[in-house]
């Protein structure tokens, strides 16, 4: 699904309306009757007629205004408040405010202190709000008056339906600009905003709800949306064909693990084998083939030359003799961070020719050095934590600038990057951005991670190329993670859960 940002959604209109001629009316009478029809439906739902629409002074308010008038047709109880002196709105927004005034439909401003305890008061009666005060042409703080409406709005625990945008979230990159009604619906025009698709934007406006105003169909397919939301469509599994074999599935090495930590090997080995790839070869320090022999029977196990149960410089060579046995290599669950660690890392990455994913300590290994990845077939997937190491910058304020951040990493080192997180970014320079919404908060557990590097490498090994690999790593990670969620619930759930549920939502 598209993705677009508040500037690419004007060009689409503008180009809808004064190149294929469609009247700018016309797109806000068909938004309008939209969020008017999902309103009618909740209210009808539980039997209730009373609704405060809260408007601008743009066209987010004339979406509103039309909303207004189609919900008095149809009976409900409509009042509507102005946050702005209605003498100085214009265009379609004027047209639609005079209709509903000659209708007698309520119509108050919001212009000081007095008229908004009026407004609570109507708040506090009402059974639906619908914010259309702020849409795509949020450009500043909110403050003042539309502030304080906001907080009495957010403070009423009515229903909200946010019109376009929930206002007050920046359409472009999903921060908070000084206070976001919190939206339990939010009726987005044609196309999905780049604002409402990460956090904390996704929290503001609960469920999304696209609705076609009409934009030409050419349009909407032509556009090139460098930001995407993965869908199912996107993941397709092909049908297997029938006179294969194990080889044809691609063959993975999974360097990993470390004295202290064995489970991150196997989980990651685990994973790739259940994500379908032919033949898994799992590289760990020798202290503990041993354990892992006796777990995994799939897996083929070696033991490396180690320096304290860990990897170091003397495990190199025997490591890229087993990458050209490979397709790709996957290195760094369980490593350790140490110095070895880091130089051995190193050393792997400098030396293999191979489709590389790097995780876990394997980043922690480059972070002083990220330069030597490029040019090289990369996947990284960090967490935000990784991600502050990798790129510099604290973890809140990679939260609050994701897409600015991949972005810059992405076009400096042309590599893959997967960032995860409540919503994994997926981007890749010259292939674009792709946002993943499968998966929950369950999924926030030891070794979670360990299995996504499993299933992406499976279908590097597989033949997908980088960017579409992390795609489908990514999607149907998050969806064993659901689908484990059911059975277990979001406490409950280990990384162990996420990889038995693989077959299951790979099969569906
Ligand atoms: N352009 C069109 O033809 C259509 C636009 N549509 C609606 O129009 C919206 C965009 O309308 P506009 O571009 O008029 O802008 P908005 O209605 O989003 O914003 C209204 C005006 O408020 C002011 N403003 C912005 N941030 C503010 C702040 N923090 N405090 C105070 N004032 C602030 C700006 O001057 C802005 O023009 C879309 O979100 C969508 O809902 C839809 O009806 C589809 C058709
Ligand atoms: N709230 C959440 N919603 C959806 N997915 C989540 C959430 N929290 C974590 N995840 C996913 O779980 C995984 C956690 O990976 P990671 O942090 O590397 O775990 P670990 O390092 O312990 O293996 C990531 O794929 C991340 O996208
Ligand atoms: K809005």
């Amino acid at each position: 699904m598209k993705i677009v940002s508040n500037g690419e959604m004007r060009e689409i209109e503008s180009i809808a309306i004064n190149t294929v001629g469609l009247p700018s009316v016309c797109l806000m009478e068909n938004a309008g009757r939209a969020v008017a029809e999902h309103a009618a439906e909740y209210l009808f739902s539980c039997k209730r007629k009373n609704i405060v629409i809260l408007c601008g002074k743009g066209n987010n308010g004339g979406d509103g205004f039309v909303a207004a008038r189609y919900l008095f047709n149809k009976g409900f109880d409509v009042k509507v408040f102005v946050v702005s002196n209605i003498g100085l709105i214009s265009g379609d927004a004027k047209k639609n405010l005079d209709i509903i005034i000659n209708m007698g439909i309520y119509v108050a401003e919001i212009l000081q202190k007095e008229q908004l305890k009026f407004f609570e008061k109507n708040i506090k009666e009402s059974d639906l709000v619908i914010d259309a005060l702020y849409g795509t042409g949020l450009d500043r703080e909110v403050s003042g008056i539309s502030k304080d409406a906001i907080d009495i709005v957010n403070g009423s625990g009515k229903y909200v339906i946010s019109v376009d945008i929930p206002s007050g979230i920046n359409g472009d990159n999903g921060k908070v600009e000084g206070c976001a009604v919190k939206a339990n619906v939010t009726v987005t025009m044609q196309f999905m905003k780049k604002g409402i698709a990460v956090y904390p934007g996704v929290d503001y406006a609960g469920k999304v709800i696209v609705a076609d105003i009409g934009i030409p169909r050419n349009l909407v397919d032509n556009i090139q949306c460098r930001y995407n939301m993965i869908s199912q469509d996107d993941v397709v599994l092909p049908k297997r064909a029938r006179n294969t074999h194990k080889g044809d599935y691609g063959k993975l090495l999974v360097v990993a693990g470390s004295k202290n930590m064995t489970g991150a090997a196997a989980l990651c080995a685990m994973s790739a084998i259940k994500t379908g790839c032919g033949i898994v070869k799992l590289a760990v320090p020798k202290a503990i083939q041993g354990i892992m022999q006796s777990s995994l029977r799939e897996i083929i196990t070696y033991g490396l030359d180690d320096k304290d149960g860990a990897f170091y410089l003397g495990s190199v060579d025997e490591v890229l003799k087993l990458a050209n046995t490979v397709d790709a290599v996957a290195i760094g669950p369980g490593l350790t961070n140490s110095c070895d660690v880091r130089e051995f890392v190193k050393e792997v990455i400098l030396r293999l020719e191979k489709p590389l994913v790097l995780d876990a300590d394997a980043l922690n290994a480059i972070s002083d050095s990220v330069d030597m990845i490029i040019g090289k077939d990369v996947i990284l997937t960090p967490h935000i934590g990784e991600m502050s190491r990798l790129s510099g910058g604290s973890a809140n304020e990679i939260n609050d600038n994701i897409y600015e951040t991949v972005e810059k990493f992405i076009s400096k080192y042309k590599a893959t990057l997967v960032l995860k997180g409540s919503r994994t970014v997926i981007g890749n320079d010259t292939e674009g951005i792709y946002i993943n919404c499968t998966g929950n908060p369950g999924m926030a557990t030891a070794g979670s991670g360990d299995v996504l590097t499993g299933m992406i490498s499976s279908f590097l090994v597989q033949g997908l190329k980088e960017v579409k690999a992390a795609i489908y790593g990514v999607y149907y990670h998050g969806k064993a993670g659901d689908m484990a969620s059911e059975r277990y619930g979001e406490y409950g759930l280990t990384a162990t859960n996420i990889l038995e549920y693989i077959p299951y939502v790979m099969k569906m």
